[in-house]
């Protein structure tokens, strides 16, 4: 299983890091700040002060790889106002709401779509992640509706509390979740462009072989 037994980066030159980039979004006040800062101290602040943006170094062992993360904590404005740099700096996304709002479940969709037409692009590394589960009494959003929305906009789901400690565990793996997806995602665009690569290669070498530029291997005759 995936470890996040990283400590806070102090940043140790080491170039075999790899980098992977994350933002947070979602509305204001559905913990945001909260997750982020459990993933990275373990612990849980009762109150923090709205974020402006805030950016956090990480570096921890995932699936033996070294991997330096980048968290990117943003300001829960509405996506009409946002930087680009929210939608084209990062490599994957963490979609927060609360699942005792259900105005901050709706935003998902146009923060989805905002992103999108940024990246000119539908093709998102992310997880979705309904907050704040210890206020079940307070439920607006069941688990359903928050999975349907996750398969919807192709991301994995999580249903967490930033508050209740017994969840480090889980938030922590949903950091690595995302690391993971990344990866894949890594993985696939390297595999095409070797692909691409070696392909551009072949024909070259063969125009080469037609324009006489270079004469084919000839079988040596006994
Ligand atoms: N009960 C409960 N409260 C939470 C949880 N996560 C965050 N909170 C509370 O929700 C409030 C907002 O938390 P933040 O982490 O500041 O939310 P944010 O999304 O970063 O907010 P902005 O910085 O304004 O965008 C705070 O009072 C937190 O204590 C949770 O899992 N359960």
């Amino acid at each position: 299983m995936m470890t996040a037994n990283g400590t806070k980066s102090r940043s140790t030159g080491s170039d075999s890091c790899v980098q992977c980039k994350v933002v947070i979004l979602g509305a204001a006040g559905v913990g945001k700040t909260a997750l982020t800062v459990r993933f990275l101290t373990k612990r849980f602040i009762g109150e923090y002060c709205p974020t402006l943006e805030s950016i956090y170094k990480y570096q921890a062992q995932m699936d033996d790889e070294d991997v330096r993360m980048e968290i990117l904590d943003t300001a829960g404005q509405s996506p009409g106002n946002w930087k680009d740099g929210y939608a084209m700096w990062p490599d994957c996304f963490m979609f927060v709401y609360s699942i005792t709002d259900r105005t901050t479940f709706e935003e998902i969709i146009s923060i989805k779509r905002q992103v999108e037409n940024m990246r000119k692009s539908t093709t998102i590394n992310g997880v979705l992640v309904g907050n704040k589960l210890d206020l079940l009494h307070d439920r607006q959003i069941s688990f359903l509706e928050g999975s349907e929305l996750a398969d919807q906009i192709g991301c994995r789901f999580y249903e967490v509390s930033a508050a209740d400690w017994t969840q480090v565990t889980v938030i922590s793996d949903l950091f690595c979740d995302l690391y993971r997806e990344y990866r894949k995602s890594r993985y696939v665009r390297d595999s095409r462009q070797r692909k691409t690569s070696s392909s551009v290669r072949f024909k070259q070498a063969i125009q080469k072989v037609i324009s006489g530029k270079t004469a084919p291997r000839r079988t040596p005759t006994l």
